[in-house]
């Protein structure tokens, strides 16, 4: 790290008299996860752009650990257009005691914390300026009792705005995984989250291409919907891997619509587990 301006390095600042006063020192941000909380791992999904599957991935990510036999939870951090307690059928408000939160239980174990529990109708608009939702972003950390987890998947908002920043300088975020799609902005898009990322010091996992392709149900043929993918070349010019591409497949929509993702496999992400 560069030297300070007045010529102590930061990795000076334990044994300095001068360190409670000093402006120059590092500033941690980090917030104690609730104390009834025991997290192995955090894991951000992220997105440059919105539209591209990021909670379908989030989910999909989630199930495949949870199909493991790992304990999993989702914390919706896409506070304005959360997705996550729908697609598991969860409907119900969250429950507290005083100051704390109980996520939600879905049908497979999964624990979830959204907005949308804590409306008192889900269609309800949230609509709070920036600070506001980071702050719940950050209650949904400190105030939701987790229990024992091995991993809590963040659904975050698209983008690089003040929740994703909120996120990584408050949670012990362990990894990255980013989501995109197939179009010619992909390597900017993808770059933008991957620098951001390596900007808060937070390891990135690799890229996930959502809506790579349609499989014609009747020839069988793998059709370019949104173009030919160019997921390839931008994860290798970072140097990150491709996790996987998620074709168009209307059983992973059905199961969207029937409100049961708790029973989805998908194949097509399976390669991430001994990367998480
Ligand atoms: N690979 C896929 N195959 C079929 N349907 C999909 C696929 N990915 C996403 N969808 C559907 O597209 C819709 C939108 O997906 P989702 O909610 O995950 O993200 P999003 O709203 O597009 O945006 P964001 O990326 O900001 O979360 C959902 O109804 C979901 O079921």
């Amino acid at each position: 790290m560069a030297e300070q301006q007045n010529g102590c390095s930061p990795s000076d600042c334990a044994g300095c008299a001068h360190a409670d006063s000093c402006t120059s020192k590092p500033v941690d941000f980090k917030k104690p996860a609730n104390a009834h909380s025991r997290i192995g791992k955090v894991i951000a999904v992220v997105s440059g752009k919105g539209g591209v599957g990021k909670s379908m991935v989030t989910a999909s990510l989630a199930r495949i650990m949870r199909e493991q036999g790992f304990s999993v939870g989702i914390l919706d951090a896409d506070i304005t257009g959360p997705s996550i307690p729908k697609m598991y059928g969860i409907h119900e408000t969250a429950k507290g005691t005083g100051e704390e939160i109980l996520p939600a239980e879905a049908k497979d174990g999964t624990k979830i914390m959204s907005v949308n529990l804590l409306l008192e109708h889900e269609s309800d608009p949230v609509i709070w300026r920036g600070p506001i939702i980071a702050g719940v972003v950050t209650q949904f950390w400190t105030d939701v009792v987790w229990g024992d987890l091995d991993y809590l998947f963040v659904d975050m908002p698209p983008g690089t705005g003040d929740v994703p920043l909120t996120v990584f300088q408050s949670l012990p975020v362990d990894g990255v995984v980013i989501v995109t799609s197939p179009q010619d902005l992909v390597q900017m898009i993808v770059e933008k989250a991957y620098n951001m990322a390596v900007q808060m010091n937070i390891p990135v996992l690799g890229v996930v291409e959502n809506y790579s392709y349609l499989v014609c149900p009747d020839c069988g043929k793998k059709i370019s919907v949104f173009g030919e993918s160019h997921v390839d070349d931008a994860a290798a010019k970072l140097g990150i891997p491709v996790l996987g591409k998620m074709p168009i497949d209307a059983g992973l929509a059905q199961a969207v619509e029937e409100e049961k993702f708790y029973e989805v496999s998908n194949e097509y992400l399976a390669g991430v587990v001994n990367k998480m």
